[in-house]
């Protein structure tokens, strides 16, 4: 076994249907008695929801959460917290309003209590993004890190089955980039693969009935692990490809981890044998990068580039932005083949197998 440093992260999961009537109570449990509701525009009932829930311990409701937490909305969020004096910020959405949530927490050390409606995984990580004049900035900080983190499935039986998958598979592939990180460990390891192996299973279950409870709670139960495993240890090409394609190219972000993930597997397969086997063998199938490329179209994801808004004049440039750093990689960065590996990317070609 190779040496490794591992470090708990203290944070509280409070898991199952029905969960979120445990809000009030676990709000409490923060210390808070004015708590900022997060939440987009589109999830707004779902704020009012839970500032209902909340009574007068809701402070009041910011609901305009955006993708990658441009600064002008954090800045705005933070001056709400402030304006109200609350005390705590609860987030209900995807990864977009927890981001909102750590940008306040960020400022002022407020705590998070976050309820996840998609499996990006954010609530379980101490990272933090904010977009400021077209390019995004990430760092790790434990102050915003949710204290609390309430998955309740029933929230997630509207998520569309399109975002369903192409989110699962966001999730699938910080536990996938887990596997072979150059700081990963043991524990994580099993979390990875059960993660994984949660999404293999829940993610065709909920594209067959999208209110099957049971695989709603498995499909968060995964999230809950891969995120954990993001939170813990550091990432690589693939998730390097997918910012890159997102700050550069305004690609959405699950969308682009689908397509990408295959690829950027097929690219590391030689280079982390071991790695791929257990991934295969959490995917239940014979070969990783395959496994995640039908796991997509089989379940109605997209698989190229160009479908989700890539021109195919970006494919140099984004392979030249892709190379200026050098980062850990199983596999060094080779010109033609990340050149390769994006225009397979960018046409969804269905990767080879690996001997
Ligand atoms: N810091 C970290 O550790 C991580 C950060 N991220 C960041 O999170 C962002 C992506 O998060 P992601 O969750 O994919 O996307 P969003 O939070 O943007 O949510 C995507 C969509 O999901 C919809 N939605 C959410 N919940 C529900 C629901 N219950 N029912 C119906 N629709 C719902 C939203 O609808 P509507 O339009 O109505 O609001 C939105 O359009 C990126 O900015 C990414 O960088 C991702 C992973 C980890
Ligand atoms: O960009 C961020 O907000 C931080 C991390 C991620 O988005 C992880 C990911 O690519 O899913």
């Amino acid at each position: 076994m190779k040496p490794f440093v591992y470090t708990a992260q203290a944070a509280r999961v409070v898991f199952g249907a029905g969960s979120l009537a445990r809000l009030r109570e676990e709000i409490e449990r923060v210390g808070a008695r004015r708590a900022l509701v997060l939440s987009t525009a589109g999830q707004r009932a779902s704020a009012e929801r839970v500032a209902d829930m909340l009574g007068p311990a809701a402070a009041g409701i910011f609901a305009r959460a955006v993708m990658h937490v441009p600064v002008e909305t954090a800045r705005e969020a933070r001056e709400v917290a402030r304006s109200l004096n609350a005390d705590c910020a609860v987030a209900i959405g995807g990864g977009s309003t927890t981001g909102l949530g750590k940008a306040i927490a960020l400022d002022s050390g407020l705590p998070i209590v976050a309820i996840p409606t998609t499996y990006a995984g954010s609530e379980m990580t101490p990272i933090y993004g904010i977009t400021e004049g077209g390019l995004k900035k990430t760092g790790r900080d434990a102050k915003v890190l949710p204290r609390t983190v309430i998955y309740d499935p029933q929230l997630t039986l509207g998520l569309p089955n399109t975002l369903s998958v192409t989110s699962g598979i966001n999730a699938i592939a910080h536990a996938a980039e887990g596997l072979y990180s150059v700081d990963g460990n043991p524990i994580m390891d099993l979390m990875a693969q059960e993660g994984i192996a949660a999404f293999a299973r829940s993610l065709p279950a909920i594209e067959a009935d999208p209110a099957d409870i049971e695989a709603r709670s498995n499909a968060l139960y995964g999230a809950w692990l891969c995120g954990t495993v993001l939170g813990n240890v550091g990432m690589a090409l693939h998730h390097k490809l997918c910012h890159t394609l997102g700050g550069s190219f305004n690609l959405p972000h699950a969308e682009t981890h689908t397509v990408v993930l295959p690829h950027a597997l097929a690219y590391n397969a030689p280079a982390a044998p071991e790695a791929m086997q257990r991934i295969a063998r959490a995917l239940g199938v014979a070969d990783a990068a395959q496994g995640a490329f039908d796991l997509a179209q089989r379940n109605g994801a997209p698989t190229a580039l160009r479908d989700i808004g890539m021109a195919a004049g970006d494919v140099d440039r984004a392979c030249e932005i892709a190379l200026q750093n050098q980062y850990p990689n199983p596999r060094p960065l080779e010109r033609d083949a990340i050149r390769q590996l994006l225009q397979d990317a960018f046409e969804g070609r269905r990767p080879s197998p690996r001997g």
